[in-house]
């Protein structure tokens, strides 16, 4: 059975705090962390194994690391480990030296190396996370970082994170306030009652096995273990009420067609002279349609060609931002009409995607469909090759019908003989468009999804990105409906239906001059 969706849940449960575990959560310091212990147990290990003619076995990531001392405070992981070895030290004081030979002195001498590794190799974050946390902030949840580390305030530092949470409680805080280490649950609990919530209302995200047991162990209205090391089962024996691999977006959660807004198009206000307040001080991530978005709408598809000048101006902004072409035109086909390298494309709707560096990818799941838009091809061919001015377009996951040259009382017979042809493909489905019927794969992928799959591929969910999507078709309204709340949309023109969009520009030449001065914008 599948999991319900994260975001469902923190409705359901009524969360109201977060509280983040640092290490293997938010930042990649376990690595760090982990080749530090390694080092310093390794040598140790060694040279007392020199002195009392013995082999001790060197630490191992996999297993002891994750075992005796992950998620727990520096002291206690000394301990842990020395005693799978079978050895016992003196405790020692948080004074001692680097590598005098106590408990105290042994995890000073971890810290060390770790401060080293950290200033060699920096910190990694895990972009879900920090996507995640900061649109939660912003809808209104309280935050807070937790971790047994000492270092924690510095590696938020190192890697520009201070500002995410509001409350931390780490190694030097359980140290002042005697909070026993995971799997207690304090130092969760102490973070909500600095939070001035209930643990009740808060969810905790883990990775560690202590750390998912403590968060059960503290009475957490959700606790989910986040499996970045392919420990799934363990993490849900330990407590963990969901386990993700990473935390999907919240643009991933697609907004319930009923509960999307539409308003008449015409009554939109203009982008235009608006960008600044637009963007809240963002880098966008634009996503365009094509026909009717960056050229005229034509009666020959063939010669919707795009200008010159409008080249220049997707050009110029791909230098500053991500930009991508998102069409219900054959993907290999808008990308030679587009001719940029520097672009994304998604085509057929987005069943097929392709970007700089051989991206190229078919995240819809459409290959199935293909020996049905074969036969629907075919049989369309013949039965409307005689109709004049009907014209059948295959794409790779779309076929259109074209009937915008068709004279006006013969449109029906075109639509019949389509919507005939699709009748007999189960693998189909008709959609909209402007003077087209097009046959479509029957699944549940569209313009939205593909903008959605692409922000989370190219790992643009982040606090500093606003996607941006302009079209002007009945199918760029699922792009709309999907970036709804979450990003802009600005409707190009009109269609027949209300829409989704918030804002409007009136034309292609409006579309360039807007894209235009976006690109300034961002180059200031
Ligand atoms: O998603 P888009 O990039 O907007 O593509 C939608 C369809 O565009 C093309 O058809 C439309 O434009 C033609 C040229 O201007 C016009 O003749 C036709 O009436 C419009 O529907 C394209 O031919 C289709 O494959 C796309 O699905």
């Amino acid at each position: 059975m599948s999991q319900p969706h994260l975001f469902d849940l923190l409705e359901l449960r009524n969360i109201k705090a977060l509280i983040f575990d640092l290490d293997g959560v938010i930042t990649q310091t376990a690595r760090v962390h982990a080749n530090a212990w390694k080092r310093m147990f390794d040598a140790y290990l060694l040279q007392r194994g020199q002195r009392e003619d013995k082999v001790y076995e060197p630490l191992s990531i996999a297993t002891d690391y994750r075992r005796y001392i992950d998620g727990i405070p520096r002291y206690d992981g000394v301990r842990n480990f020395l005693a799978s070895r079978g050895i016992t030290l003196p405790e020692g004081t948080p004074e001692d030296a680097p590598g005098k030979e106590t408990v105290a002195g042994l995890g000073n001498l971890k810290n060390t190396y770790f401060q080293e590794l950290l200033q060699e190799g920096g910190v990694d974050v895990y972009p879900d996370t920090v996507a995640f946390a900061g649109e939660m902030r912003r809808r209104g949840l309280r935050t807070a970082v937790i971790s047994a580390s000492k270092n924690c305030q510095s590696i938020l530092a190192a890697a520009g994170l201070e500002k995410l949470f509001e409350v931390r409680v780490d190694g030097i805080v359980s140290a002042e306030l005697g909070l026993k280490g995971k799997p207690a649950p304090d130092i969760f609990l102490e973070a909500v009652r600095r939070l001035q919530v209930k643990p009740e209302q808060a969810a905790v995200f883990e990775d560690a096995l202590a750390g998912v047991e403590a968060g059960k162990a503290g009475g957490f209205a959700l606790v989910v273990g986040l499996d970045r090391t392919s420990e799934a089962n363990e993490l849900k024996e330990h407590g963990a009420d969901v386990v993700l691999q990473k935390i999907p977006s919240h643009t991933m959660k697609n907004t319930p067609q009923n509960q999307v807004r539409k308003k008449d198009g015409i009554t939109l206000p203009s982008a235009l002279n608006q960008i600044e307040a637009l963007l809240q001080g963002k880098t966008p991530a634009v996503f365009l349609d094509y026909d009717g978005c960056l050229t005229p709408i034509v009666k020959d598809p063939d010669k919707a060609i795009l200008s010159d000048s409008m080249r220049h101006t997707l050009r110029q902004l791909a230098e500053v931002c991500p930009v991508a072409v998102v069409s219900g035109r054959d993907r290999a086909n808008v990308e030679k009409l587009v001719q940029l390298d520097n672009l994304y494309y998604a085509g057929s709707h987005g069943f097929d995607i392709s970007g700089p560096d051989n991206m190229h990818t078919e995240p819809g799941g459409a290959a199935a469909a293909i020996p049905a838009l074969d036969k629907a091809q075919t049989e369309l061919n013949e039965r409307l090759h005689q109709v004049q001015g009907a014209l059948v377009e295959r794409k790779r996951y779309a076929i259109a019908v074209h009937y915008r040259n068709v004279a006006d009382d013969q449109v029906d017979d075109v639509l019949k003989v389509a919507q005939d042809v699709l009748s007999k493909y189960k693998e189909l489905k008709p959609g909209p468009g402007k003077k087209i019927l097009e046959l479509k794969p029957n699944l549940d992928w569209h313009k939205g999804k593909a903008v959605h799959w692409l922000l989370e591929e190219l790992e643009l969910n982040k606090p500093g990105i606003i996607p941006m999507y302009i079209g002007d078709d009945l199918t760029d309204e699922d792009a709309f409906a999907a970036l709804q709340g979450q990003g802009i949309s600005i409707l190009v023109g009109e269609h027949d239906e209300e829409t989704a969009a918030d804002f409007r520009l009136e034309s292609v030449d409006e579309v360039q001059e807007f894209l235009a001065a976006l690109t300034k914008y961002l180059k200031k």
